[in-house]
């Protein structure tokens, strides 16, 4: 089976997360766009979505589905997303698509995040995806040679804007053994505006297709 249809088969499976008339946080991604596709097929069962990104939002309106800001909500019931890599803590790399801090910030607000991979994205130790990093655009070189000095490799997303309008540095060479330790880490560097490792708070289930990860 290839990973298109392994993704297809994790949202297909994470629609049965779904309560009805509840509101739906929604990710950002191609994985997340087969659940958006899914997600429609019951549009007149929910409530609305929160969206962590504009084409995401773009993609649930084109459905019907009605999309309202997340001040405008409670605690959100339920996250669903993909990522970038997950270890076997369902602790994630995510951003590869730029939407990280937004993706962050429903996450943190939801009681339940289900995450939604394939096969290839499980690893041991994370950060063999390099790590994608939103910065202040006036604090790009500072931030890159923090980053330099812990050890990473910051490479400039050159030609990316994220939705807050800011840039994205990858850090390559990491090996992630304490991805705990390595968000905050690198969330006292000034100048950062969010760490795309999912580790403090980690998903709550992750489906590798259609399977449950233990
Ligand atoms: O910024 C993008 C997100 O974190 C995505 O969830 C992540 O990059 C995975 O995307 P995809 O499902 O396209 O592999």
């Amino acid at each position: 089976m290839d990973r298109e249809q392994q993704k297809r088969l994790a949202a297909q499976r994470a629609i049965s997360y779904v309560e009805k008339g509840s509101v739906v946080g929604v990710g950002t991604g191609s994985t997340v766009a087969y659940f958006i596709d899914e997600l429609g097929k019951m549009r007149d069962e929910i409530d609305c979505a929160v969206s962590s990104s504009e084409r995401s939002t773009e993609l649930l309106r084109e459905r019907g589905i009605r999309v309202v800001d997340l001040n405008s909500v409670g605690t959100v019931p339920l996250y669903v997303d993909g990522a970038d890599e997950c270890d076997g803590h369902k602790r994630l790399i995510k951003g590869g698509g730029a939407a990280l801090t937004r993706e962050k910030i429903i996450a943190a607000a939801s009681e339940r995040f289900v995450c939604m991979i394939d096969p290839a994205k499980r690893v041991d130790v994370l950060g063999k995806f390099p790590l994608p990093v939103e910065v202040i655009p006036m604090a790009r070189s500072y931030v890159a040679r923090e980053i330099v000095k812990r050890g990473g490799q910051p490479v400039w997303r050159e030609g990316v804007t994220t939705d807050n309008g800011n840039w994205v540095l990858d850090v390559h060479n990491l090996s992630i053994v304490d991805p705990v330790g390595l968000e905050r880490e690198f969330n006292q560097i000034v100048g950062v505006v969010c760490v795309g490792l999912f580790a403090a708070r980690p998903a709550d289930i992750v489906l590798i297709g259609d399977q449950l990860m233990a």
